[in-house]
């Protein structure tokens, strides 16, 4: 039986032993769990021998990781901010990212709404003077919530929690996230503003709820908390750089924004001499949103079971870099997605050098069905034999196509041709283009057509491709030059335009024939191209 490495990978942020526990009942998984994986180095030598690593965001898995973990097929993160994965270095390598989003949306929600409410009444800093000995009550006089304009910057999943909780404490909500329709926005009961200045200007608090991406980054700068009103009240418990930290400690101090509450930093940990942390009326936590009982068995259990399905079944669900396949659709797509790579492989054999595009045409029943897996096994087993067959795979295929130049499109029908199920596969740069179209009989793959002509063939064995002029003797003259070399033919499909002008024979071979084979092949009067195709 096959064995799997898993390793637990964390920095002092452990992951819920129900999760372990579950992945160490699993016979053949041997379970390593490591929490102080701060440093790469040590990263490094404990994923050499791993084909699963599960983290929460202390540890990292940067490219010199993937690179060391020869075997990785997963990475599990036990949350949802993917920040500390290499993602697109992870797709080029063909290992699967996947989160758990929803596990903690309601612990992460409440802990920002427990945020705001500790802002506005001051209570970090009063439950410090009353230890401290002190009865001050005027200094910690607060704002109330309700009636209060709140901008929820990135309505997600915690982003609408909050939203809900704020409108139970009579907050008016202005919403600002570019993805969010107005239907949805009618239903969440908030106003959605198009631009992000409308949503923060008239706010008396802001919260935000996106993952940090270069469009992200410092949303909330010097410039864009001079336009908020004076006194607003900011709390990020999403992902620090969404904010300009160093603008928000100078504006604090200014007294333009009113307060921060705020549970991640651009650094994390903050350093001493971090400017934040010597600024007026902020409530600091060491990114604790997802730090619940609840939110971390969740997580935990959700993660071990993805990797865990993932490692047994190939079932991918939650990925950050490939469609999800559940086992319902694996099993149902499974054998289209072998025969998608055997038709990619077969098309590199005989389309145009320098091909500009790559095509996958379903229709019929195929044309129904979710067909984007189906679709990246065809341009893997079309770009195997240039990149090579160890380098490229279902996660990184689509980049690997963009690098070269390669447009790679679907498109699906669902009314049938004169086949209940058809492949497509166009490859080429303008007009000039080879076609394989590929059908099931029977539940059994067949090539049907080679650049608009009807053939048949089971792919399998090595398949020899003639182009010739119609006229008698070509076959016989094929059989002769194949079988003094011992190359058996298994089986033959002929097909021709008109009687007389151009055919295309496509024989089965038990075995691969010789490049002088060939050559002898193409020697034969009115032959004009041989192509050798194998499968594997
Ligand atoms: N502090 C913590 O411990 C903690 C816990 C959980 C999640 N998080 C973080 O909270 C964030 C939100 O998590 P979620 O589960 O709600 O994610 P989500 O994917 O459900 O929501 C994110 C929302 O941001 C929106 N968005 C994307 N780009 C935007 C932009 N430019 N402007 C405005 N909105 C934009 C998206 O449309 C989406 O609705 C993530 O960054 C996550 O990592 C932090
Ligand atoms: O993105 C997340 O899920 C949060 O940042 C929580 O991260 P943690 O699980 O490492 O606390």
């Amino acid at each position: 039986m096959a064995k799997f490495n898993i390793l637990i990978a964390g920095n002092n942020d452990p992951i819920s032993s129900i999760g372990i526990d579950l992945l160490k009942a699993e016979p053949s998984f041997d379970v390593t769990v490591n929490m102080n994986l701060k440093a790469e180095d040590a990263m490094v030598e404990a994923s050499r021998e791993a084909h699963a690593i599960i983290v929460r965001s202390g540890a990292k898995v940067t490219a010199k990781v993937l690179d060391a973990a020869k075997n990785l097929k997963v990475v599990g993160r036990a949350g949802v901010g993917v920040d500390n994965i290499d993602i697109p270095y992870a797709s080029k390598r063909g290992v699967v990212v996947m989160n758990t989003p929803g596990g903690n949306t309601v612990s992460t929600a409440e802990h920002a709404f427990g945020l705001m409410m500790s802002l506005s009444r001051k209570v970090p800093q009063a439950h410090a003077s009353v230890i401290g000995g002190k009865w001050e009550r005027k200094n910690f006089q607060g704002a109330e919530l309700n009636k209060k304009t709140l901008a929820v910057l990135g309505m997600g999943r915690i982003g609408t929690e909050f939203a809900k909780r704020a409108q139970a404490f009579g907050m008016t909500v202005v919403a600002y996230d570019p993805y969010l329709s107005a239907n949805r926005a009618e239903m969440l009961k908030v106003e959605l503003r198009d631009n992000l200045d409308d949503a923060v200007k008239d706010a008396d608090f802001i919260t935000m709820h996106m993952p940090l991406t270069p469009e992200t980054k410092h949303m909330l700068n010097e410039t864009r908390l001079r336009l908020c009103k004076k006194g607003v009240r900011v709390i990020n418990c999403a992902r620090g750089g969404l904010v300009d930290d160093n603008a928000l400690a100078k504006l604090l101090e200014e007294g333009h924004v009113g307060g921060a509450a705020l549970d991640v930093y651009e650094v994390e940990p903050p350093p001493a001499d971090y400017a934040l942390l010597k600024a007026p009326n902020v409530v600091f936590t060491p990114h604790l949103g997802a730090s619940t009982e609840e939110a971390q068995e969740s997580v935990g259990i959700e993660i071990a079971e993805q990797v865990k399905e993932n490692l047994l079944h190939g079932t991918v669900v939650n990925a950050v870099n490939m469609p999800n396949v559940d086992p319902k659709t694996l099993a149902e797509i499974g054998p289209f997605l072998r025969f998608g790579e055997i038709l990619g492989r077969l098309i590199s054999q005989i389309a145009p050098q320098r091909a500009e595009f790559l095509r996958v045409n379903y229709s019929g029943n195929l044309g129904k069905m979710d067909t984007t897996l189906v679709s990246r096994g065809v341009l893997k087993g079309y770009l195997e034999r240039p990149i090579g067959a160890d380098q490229v795979n279902l996660i990184n295929a689509v980049g690997t196509a963009e690098n070269l130049g390669l447009r790679f499109t679907e498109s699906r029908v669902p009314e049938p041709t004169e086949f209940s199920d058809l492949i497509e596969v166009e490859v080429g740069s303008g007009e000039n283009k080879a076609v394989i179209s590929g059908s099931f009989f029977g539940g059994d793959p067949r090539i049907v057509k080679i650049n608009g002509r009807r053939v048949e063939a089971t792919p399998e064995g090595t398949l020899l491709l003639l182009e010739n002029d119609d006229r008698p003797g070509m076959i016989g003259a094929y059989g002769t030059i194949l079988g003094k070399h011992q190359v058996n033919i298994a089986n033959m499909s002929l097909s021709r335009n008109v009687e007389g002008g151009t055919a295309l024979t496509l024989l089965t071979l038990d075995s691969t024939p010789p490049q002088a084979v060939i050559q002898e092949l193409e020697k034969i009067p009115g032959v004009k191209r041989v192509y050798c195709m194998e499968l594997e």
